[in-house]
C-alpha cells in the first residue's frame, strides 16, 4: 500500500545532512497531475547500502507513516529502489528539525514551546486512537513547518518525523545511546515498544523544547547513561512546577503510571492558560 516512486521522476538537490545510517538530500519528485507536469519540493532519505537489511524496517516505518493521514504527522509520498540504492521520500518541511532550530538560539516564548508541546501531544493522541507505536519521539524528528511570528500572533507549526529504523534493529549500545528518550522498559525488551514507550519520550522531549534543544545528558557515556536509568534518576526539573510534574509523570519508571495522551493535553492546556505563561511572555535570550 505505499507508493513505489520512479527513480527517474526524483530529482536530486543538495545534501542536508545524515541520519541514523540515512543521507538526506533536498530534492524533487516530478509528477504529471491533470495533464500538466508538476514539481514538488521533497526530502530525499537514501539508507547507507551498509545497513540494507534495515531496508525492510525503514519500509516499515515509511508504510506506517503513509497509511494514516494527519496535520501533525510528516507526509510519506513513497519509496524509491534503484539497484542498491533505497530511498524514502518525504515531504519538504521548510525549517527542519526542531533541536537544531532551537539550537540556534531564536528565542521563543513559553507560550511557543507549549504550543509545541501541545501538537506532539494531539500527534500523539491521533497514533494512540489507531493504537499505533511510533517509537522515536525527540526534538530531532520534529520538523517545523511554520515559525510562527509573535508580532503577528501566529503560532508555529510542527510536524511529526518517521520513527526510522526501528531500535529493535539496532544493537544495545544505539539503544543505550537513546537515553533518555528511550523508555526504560525498553532496554530489557527492545521489541515490546508500546504506547506507553512513547509518553516517556514525550515527557524527555517536551524537557528538550524548553531547554533551548539541549539534549539532556549530553555527552554522557553508555556506562553513565545505563546507571542514570539504574538508579531510577529523573532529568533536572523546571523551575515551573507545573511543567516539571508533568514531564515527571510521563517519565513514570513504572509504565501503568504514566497519564493518557487526554490527561497530556488538559495539563498543557491548564498551563497555556496559567499565569507563569504571562509572566514569562519572551524569555531574556541566555547566552
Ligand atoms: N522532512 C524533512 C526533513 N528535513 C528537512 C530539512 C529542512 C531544512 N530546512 N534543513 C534541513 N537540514 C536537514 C534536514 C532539513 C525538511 N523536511
Amino acid at each position: 500500500q505505499i507508493h513505489m516512486i520512479k527513480f527517474g521522476d526524483l530529482n536530486w538537490g543538495d545534501s542536508l545532512g545524515q541520519g541514523t545510517f540515512t543521507r538526506i538530500f533536498k530534492g524533487y519528485k516530478t509528477d504529471f497531475r491533470d495533464g500538466e507536469k508538476h514539481m514538488t519540493e521533497v526530502i530525499l532519505k537514501e539508507l547507507d547500502s551498509a545497513y540494507k537489511n534495515c531496508w525492510e524496517s525503514l519500509f516499515e516505518a515509511a508504510s506506517l507513516m503513509s497509511q494514516i493521514s494527519h496535520k501533525h504527522l510528516l507526509h510519506v509520498y513513497g519509496v524509491s529502489v534503484h539497484g542498491s540504492q533505497n530511498i524514502m521520500v518525504q515531504e519538504f518541511v521548510k525549517y527542519g528539525a526542531l533541536d537544531l532550530y532551537l539550537k540556534r538560539g531564536t528565542s521563543v516564548s513559553v507560550s511557543w514551546k507549549l504550543s509545541i508541546a501541545k501538537q506532539l501531544a494531539c500527534a500523539l493522541n491521533f497514533l494512540e486512537e489507531q493504537n499505533i507505536v511510533h517509537g522515536n519521539i525527540c526534538a530531532k524528528n520534529l520538523l517545523l513547518a511554520r515559525e510562527g511570528d509573535p508580532s503577528l500572533g501566529s503560532s508555529p507549526f510542527i510536524k511529526l518525523s518517521d520513527p526510522g529504523i526501528s531500535v529493535v534493529m539496532m544493537g544495545n549500545d544505539v539503544i543505550l545511546d537513546r537515553i533518555p528518550w528511550v523508555a526504560p522498559e525498553v532496554l530489557d525488551a527492545p521489541d515490546n515498544l508500546t504506547l506507553e514507550c512513547d509518553k516517556w519520550s514525550f515527557g524527555a522531549t517536551v524537557w528538550e523544547i524548553f531547554n533551548d534543544g539541549n539534549s539532556p545528558l549530553r555527552g554522557w557515556n553508555l556506562d553513565q547513561k545505563r546507571n542514570f536509568y539504574e538508579n531510577m534518576h529523573q532529568l533536572p526539573p523546571s523551575q515551573w512546577t507545573e511543567l516539571a510534574d508533568l514531564i515527571a509523570q510521563c517519565m513514570d519508571y513504572d509504565a501503568a503510571f504514566r497519564p493518557s495522551c487526554r490527561s497530556i493535553i488538559r495539563q498543557l492546556n491548564s498551563l497555556i492558560t496559567s499565569d507563569y505563561v504571562i509572566l514569562h511572555a519572551t524569555e531574556p535570550v541566555t547566552q
